[in-house]
């Protein structure tokens, strides 16, 4: 593929632009292809695979295969994320103290490399709100979540200057800021198309008008981290001297440490380029927030309701893993269990923001009978206990068809049905027949599997 000649002028006095590498690595070499494996869903299925050096679960992959045909990729057990993108782990783990209960949003968090990524770092303690202001990547934001089974999470869909709401509220705040997106054209040559100077500027300005919104929610002594899968100066380096200027931010320089994967220091951030590491183009940049704004008033919902009766929890127990540990409340006959420690940031958020999704829905309650729900399945919190089918690839694929199919000798009622001992979704067991739980929204195509 053929880099526009005006990307290449813009490039040139970027600290680390080698020209003819720079081309050679944009016409020749073929991006790789990368999956961060989930911890809290630990398989050894990719243990052989080379790992991405910044970071604990990065791997690449020889090939890049059909994802939607693997049924581990649909139980949670691995996300796929370009490998560059993973050097946020090394920045999260240089600025922040990860092992402290933090409140972290991620800001631009769909389809959720970043989300999934930050989830496992943080202690269970900690709060992650990841946010996407387009509904429909929202939406897929939060299923991928639910894949990752974590409970500290919330899903919002909301603009940026909603977060205003949330004064003072985060300890960490991500941006990985929309762009326009050179850094990945390798990858995807359509984005040469919409590339211009012009589109630059806008980007810039989008950019610039994301930081403003979200900045106040971020505590004093906070940390901003920043980053785009842009090469431009005007995305990167100069928005890094207008965010230190306009609110008076340290910039906490990038320091050379032991040349992980041949990443660059650029004006004291880090720049990847796809022919000195083994990723795509990624810049990335952090600061702390030295003062505080004057405080508004957030306003608070009624409390949620929590119902933690004793029938409830016995209820709940045979299902929930150390169920005692959590806590629950109920919306509209749906239970939503959560970390006790969490109760007031709910009883905030869910005044002011548009939810997609919080902590682990667990199911409805019938009687004295939970209705599980494709959360629960999901969970790292499942209770051992729960009946469990292991199913073949063909019958995981027809499972996540929702194609009807044939099991012996099974346990009746509801039962896990799994894929090499990871779960995949509920089905109900009955004498003469399957229902097949698995949501309707994310069924598989005949073509796909
Ligand atoms: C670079 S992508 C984020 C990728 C994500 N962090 C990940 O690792 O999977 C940027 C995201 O910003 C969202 N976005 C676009 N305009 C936005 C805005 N004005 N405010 C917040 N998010 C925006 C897009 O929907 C897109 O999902």
């Amino acid at each position: 593929m053929k880099v526009p000649q005006t990307l290449i002028n813009s490039l040139q006095n970027i600290q680390g632009f080698n020209e003819s590498t720079f081309i050679k690595a944009h016409e020749n070499d073929a991006s790789p292809t990368s999956i961060r494996i989930n911890p809290f869903k630990n398989s050894d299925f990719f243990n052989d695979e080379a790992p991405v050096i910044w970071s604990d679960y990065g791997k690449y992959l020889a090939s890049r295969s059909d994802f939607s045909q693997n049924p581990l990729f649909h139980a949670g057990t691995f996300f796929v994320q370009e490998a560059s993108s993973m050097y946020l782990e090394q920045v999260l783990k240089n600025t922040v103290d990860l092992s402290q209960d933090l409140k972290v949003l991620d800001l631009c968090a769909a389809p959720g490399g970043t989300s999934t990524l930050i989830a496992s770092l943080l202690t269970p303690d900690s709060l992650l709100i990841c946010n996407d202001v387009i509904q429909n990547r929202s939406n897929n934001l939060s299923d991928n979540l639910t894949k990752w089974g974590t409970m500290n999470t919330i899903v919002t869909n909301n603009d940026p200057k909603d977060f205003m709401r949330l004064f003072g509220f985060f300890d960490v705040l991500v941006i990985d800021a929309p762009s326009s997106n050179s850094g990945l054209m390798r990858k995807d040559p359509n984005i040469l198309k919409e590339w211009s100077d012009a589109n630059v500027l806008a980007w810039s300005l989008k950019q610039k008008k994301m930081i403003s919104d979200a900045w106040s929610s971020l505590k004093q002594g906070g940390i901003l981290i920043y980053s785009t899968s842009s090469y431009s100066k005007e995305e990167n380096e100069e928005m890094v001297d207008w965010i230190e200027t306009t609110f008076n931010a340290e910039h906490l320089t990038a320091k050379n440490t032991d040349k992980l994967g041949g990443e660059i220091i650029s004006e004291g951030s880090f720049r990847l380029f796809p022919d000195h590491v083994k990723g795509e183009g990624f810049f990335i940049t952090a600061f702390k927030k030295k003062s505080s704004e004057k405080e508004v008033f957030i306003r608070s919902g009624k409390p949620i309701k929590n119902n933690n009766r004793r029938t409830e929890r016995e209820i709940f127990r045979n299902w929930i893993k150390d169920v005692d540990d959590h806590t629950w409340f109920e919306k509209n006959g749906d239970y939503f269990l959560i970390k006790p420690t969490h109760e007031h940031a709910i009883n905030l958020i869910q005044f002011n923001f548009n939810l997609k999704k919080v902590g682990t829905k667990i199911g409805k309650l019938s009687n004295k009978d939970l209705i599980p729900d494709h959360e629960l399945a999901m969970s790292i919190f499942l209770s051992e206990k729960t009946n469990k089918v292991e199913l073949s690839t063909e019958e995981a694929n027809k499972y996540l068809r929702r194609e009807d199919f044939v099991l012996e000798e099974v346990i009746k009622g509801w039962s896990l049905m799994t894929f090499k001992g990871f779960g995949l979704g509920w089905a109900k067991i009955l004498p003469n027949r399957i229902n097949n739980y698995y949501p309707k929204e994310l069924r598989i195509s005949s073509k796909e599997a």
